[in-house]
């Protein structure tokens, strides 16, 4: 027999399923009727702002918003291109195609209709994406579109992984693909400002003619430069590095600066040091410049004077603003390189471009000063066959009947690839591009004059042409392309191939 305490506390626990029946009738009863009475698509937000209970209490949601006050909210971005290509692999979910995005990318953006959900996999756990429209609410950028928001939902056991893991990877994703298919800037100084155009440069490591170990070397460099930041930060060290590449003019340095940026998708900063008044101006340029950027000094050994610049009748140069000023120095640049811009912003790279290494002031060669010199050579046989293959699909193996002509001259004269190049690019019939090549090989061997058409220097950004002298005969020298630390360190090591290979340029201009 129960006890009257016992009967009592019977009683309570009666009474307490009784009222939380009714709440949850109430509940059920309040959802099928908010069910019977709003459009498709609605229930579940007003569920949650009517704090009812959800259809299964193990379920969890992250609800994602579109707008973060008056910004777009990056997860939403986020999770907008990652559902886009959910929604292109899904078999039966109805699409709504978006106009395409980035401009100028050739990819289509999928969206779906709100109320509709798309289901991920990941890490063995099913998540479930829907849309819906914000109701009332509009976007702050006006045109009356309604704002979206993006409900995430999941099994609760999962809210760690989703949070840790699932939706890190989603950003992670998200900005790859946003640096997949961003173009590249170029930026050039103008009155103390930097201007931007588009990097229209399309060199890429895959065009460009070199040795295919130096080309792995630098490329190697380059991504575990990127990958490093954990290296950078542990050694307290700034996140940059710097390049100086030498070699005769028409040997692809431009070149091999954009195949870098459009490798790494880094803005490249063209700094013009005639068009830089002073050192403070200089210095707010460098500020201004963006992380994951690119500081260029084309032909440096010019750029850069230690004393006052020299024309070409040997009298100093008192025209540029530079000399003018006598303030923008080389150890200026260099003292800013390494204090505040290395001070002020991370994944950077300097790169000095020269055409006459031998001419470099010392403190530019000094050990630990660039990191990786690479030198770009005359065009040897194997340039030579990449440019064929590039411009006329004239591959490898067969060849072409002039290719054993070609290579024997090749070891005899230089040519700089951009000589070779204009040749090929000069006629869309293989057979007669490669036969220029072979003539103008021939002729530079025989010591005739050069028939015609002479390589004209272009600097990255559009400027003033300046023609280039033809190279004078002589012994073939460079031959291979040279990305060489130790010259750069002093130790003088240097071995036959790999990353040590010869590299003596032979600059003129
Ligand atoms: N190694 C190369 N591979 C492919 N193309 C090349 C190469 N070198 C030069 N070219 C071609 O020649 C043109 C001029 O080359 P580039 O401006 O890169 O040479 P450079 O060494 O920077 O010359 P300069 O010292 O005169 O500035 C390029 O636009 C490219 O078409």
């Amino acid at each position: 027999m129960a006890s009257p305490r016992t009967s009592g506390a019977l009683e309570l626990c009666k009474t307490t399923i009784t009222a939380a029946t009714s709440v949850v009738a109430a509940a059920m009863l309040l959802r099928r009727v908010a069910a019977d009475l709003l459009p498709v698509g609605t229930p579940p937000l007003l569920g949650s702002l009517l704090l009812l209970p959800p259809p299964s209490s193990r379920r969890h949601a992250v609800v994602i918003e579109e707008y973060d006050g008056a910004y777009h909210n990056s997860v939403f971005l986020a999770a907008r291109a990652h559902v886009s290509t959910l929604l292109a692999a899904a078999p039966s979910v109805p699409l709504v195609i978006k106009a395409t995005l980035p401009r100028g990318a050739d990819q289509i953006r999928f969206s779906m209709r709100p109320g509709t959900d798309v289901v991920d996999v990941f890490d063995g756990a099913e998540l479930t994406w829907r849309l819906s429209s914000s109701q009332g609410k509009r976007s702050p950028r006006g045109g009356g579109a309604a704002r979206e928001v993006f409900k995430l939902s999941f099994d609760a056991k999962h809210k760690e992984m989703v949070l840790g893991a699932y939706l890190p990877f989603v950003m992670g994703r998200a900005e790859a693909a946003a640096r997949e298919q961003r173009q590249a800037k170029l930026y050039s100084n103008e009155r103390g400002k930097w201007r931007p155009v588009t990097l229209r440069n399309a060199s890429t490591f895959a065009t460009l003619a070199m040795d295919a170990e130096q080309r792995r070397a630098v490329v190697d460099d380059l991504d575990r430069f990127l990958d490093r930041k954990e290296y950078y930060q542990r050694t307290g060290r700034a996140w940059k590095r710097g390049y100086l590449v030498h070699g005769p003019p028409g040997t692809g340095k431009s070149s091999l600066v954009a195949a870098i940026s459009n490798h790494l998708r880094f803005d490249v900063y063209d700094l013009d040091i005639d068009n830089v008044r002073s050192n403070t101006e200089l210095r707010k340029l460098m500020i201004r410049m963006k992380n994951r950027s690119i500081l260029l000094v084309e032909d440096v050994d010019c750029a850069l004077a230690t004393a006052p610049r020299r024309g070409a009748d040997g009298r100093s140069d008192e025209t540029s603003p530079a000399a003018k000023n006598r303030e923008v120095t080389l150890s200026g640049l260099l003292n800013m390189v390494d204090g505040l811009w290395s001070s002020s912003g991370h994944e950077r790279i300097l790169i000095f471009t020269t055409n006459h290494v031998d001419r470099l002031d010392p403190a530019l060669l000094r050990p630990g000063r660039m990191d990786v010199h690479v030198h770009m050579g005359y065009c040897g046989f194997g340039a030579f066959k990449e440019l064929a293959a590039t411009y006329h699909g004239v591959d490898g193996d067969e060849g072409h009947p002039l290719f054993p002509e070609i290579e024997a001259l090749l070891r005899e004269v230089d040519a700089a690839p951009a000589e070779v190049a204009e040749r090929l690019l000069a006629t869309d019939d293989a057979d007669a591009a490669v036969e220029m090549v072979a003539k103008m090989l021939r002729n530079r061997k025989a010591g005739d004059a050069e028939d015609g058409s002479g390589y004209v220097k272009q600097r990255l950004h559009v400027g003033p042409r300046r023609p280039v002298p033809a190279p004078s005969r002589g012994p073939s020298s460079a031959r291979r392309m040279v990305i060489d630390e130790a010259m750069l360190r002093g130790t003088g090591r240097r071995g036959r191939g790999g990353l040590r290979g010869r590299g003596r340029g032979r600059g003129r201009r």
